[in-house]
């Protein structure tokens, strides 16, 4: 009954008015290019931490620490890329800087001046060993789904102007078993790098659902191989510390060539590019995140047992489970689960499955927490290319103007958090919500359209 009042409400709430227009929509979308107006951008020079920051408050809402965590990591490795980069053409004779200051850099390129422009012939990746002045710092980020793990480092690739690929660690396995080896995010990353190798060998990899490779169990023994597990976290040490990793230059399997040459397909240059490439991965910036059910707990068990320093037992033995080994402000029933994993250590890290070389390539941990309604609530509404305006948008491409009540959003995202996944939630609900107005609009003569609860019962 209350939910069938609910439905009413936001039937009443939620108006769609639609009428013949000429203008665009009202919302921007797809988001304009910061990169040309250089607000946020230095004219030299990386962009700095809090630049960073400051550009992805337009696109990603809420997670103000791991922002700032990213923002320092990405600054820093970027720092590192330049001095290595400018280190190695010191030894080998050439002003690294000569390309960047050339006439038709793009602004981007200010932030991160020409990496690919920079790096070695391929010939001689082979042979080389990588000029390293710094220690490689890798990310792990922890967040549950749909709270803009992927986003932020995108939004981040983006801004830097760096190639960026997504893989999926589950799908990996340890080289010679069914499944995908790891180098295969390496030759995503070349793939988004148009086949550039030195672009791709200053990119962004991401690899997300890292939480899936933790070891299985503790008495893994040879005939039970955990292949998908530490497997994984073996092959891919090597390679997130820095390697030359070889891939091949095979053409993207599901993007063929259009009959007319045109469209996604391959580069005109498909057919000169080599079979093999190597990538030097010591300027790769790997980000790695998953949602990490079970850690917290794996925390508390920590925490509540108390360790050296900080969390040590400092209450009598003989106290009840939930007061012992804090102090009080720090007791384990206030905690909420991501207050916990704030507290992460690596050991905790260790304990849920991972092998200690893995987690020391991960210097660099953040994590996120689930999103309010007020969060989502923004993400409808306020960000660069947030839903309603790319809804605006496609209604506008119709002709038709779209709507939407405040109460109307504000019921939308309490069904996110009720569903929920995070922002994810938002877009099913959207689709199903505007299913119907979005069969009727185009080709329609109608100037009026209102969504019923029939509409509304299907999300
Ligand atoms: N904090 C946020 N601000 C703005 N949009 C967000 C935010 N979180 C999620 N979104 C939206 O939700 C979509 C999914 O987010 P994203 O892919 O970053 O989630 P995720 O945390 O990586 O989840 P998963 O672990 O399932 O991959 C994004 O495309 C974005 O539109």
């Amino acid at each position: 009954m209350l939910l069938r009042l609910s439905y009413t409400w936001r039937v009443r709430s939620f108006r769609v008015f639609s009428r013949n227009l000429q203008t665009q929509a009202q919302y921007e979308y797809p988001p304009r290019d910061d990169q040309d107006d250089g607000s946020f951008l230095p004219r030299s020079g990386l962009a700095t931490p809090r630049q960073l920051v400051r550009y992805l408050d337009e696109y990603v809402v809420g997670q103000e620490n791991a922002k700032k965590v990213l923002s320092v990591a990405v600054f820093n490795h970027y720092t590192r890329v330049r001095a290595n980069l400018a280190a190695f053409e010191d030894e080998n004779g050439a002003d690294p800087w000569a390309e960047a200051s050339s006439d038709d850099a793009v602004s981007s390129a200010q932030i991160h001046p020409h990496p690919q422009r920079l790096l070695p012939h391929q010939s001689s990746l082979q042979h080389r060993q990588p000029v390293s002045l710094f220690e490689k710092s890798n990310v792990l980020v922890i967040g549950p789904t749909g709270s803009g793990k992927t986003l932020l480092a995108r939004t981040l690739a983006r801004v830097l102007d760096v190639p960026f690929s997504v893989s999926d660690a589950t799908s990996f396995t340890q080289a010679g078993y069914v499944g995908e080896d790891v180098d295969m995010c390496i030759q995503r990353l070349l793939q988004a790098a148009n086949w550039d190798p030195y672009r791709a060998s200053t990119g962004i990899v991401y690899i997300d659902e890292v939480d899936k490779i933790a070891r299985k169990s503790s008495t893994t023994t040879e005939s039970s191989r955990d292949v998908g597990g530490e497997g994984v976290q073996q092959a891919l040490l090597r390679m997130m510390e820095g390697s030359v990793v070889t891939v091949q230059g095979k053409p993207p399997p599901l993007d063929p060539p259009t009959p007319a040459g045109r469209g996604r397909g391959m580069p005109a240059t498909a057919q000169q590019r080599p079979d093999t490439y190597h990538i030097d991965t010591s300027n790769v910036l790997f980000v790695l995140s998953g949602a990490f059910v079970g850690l917290d707990t794996v925390v508390k068990r920590r925490v509540s047992k108390g360790s050296i320093g900080f969390t040590a037992t400092i209450a009598p033995k003989d106290e009840d489970e939930d007061s012992k080994g804090f102090m009080p402000f720090f007791t384990s029933n206030r905690r909420s689960s991501e207050n916990l994993l704030e507290m992460i250590e690596p050991a905790d890290l260790v304990k849920y499955g991972f092998i200690p070389e893995f987690i020391s390539r991960l210097p660099t941990i953040t994590t996120l927490s689930p999103l309010s309604t007020q969060d989502l609530r923004r993400i409808l509404t306020d960000v660069r290319g947030s839903l309603i305006s790319q809804y605006t948008a496609l209604f506008g491409y119709s002709g038709v103007e779209i709507r939407f009540t405040t109460i109307a959003i504000h019921q939308i995202c309490l069904r996110a958090v009720e569903r929920g996944g995070g922002a994810r939630g938002l877009r099913g609900i959207m689709e199903s919500l505007l299913l119907d107005a979005m069969y009727e609009v185009p080709g329609s003569v109608r100037c009026f359209f209102s969504l019923t609860t029939t509409h509304v019962n299907g999300v």
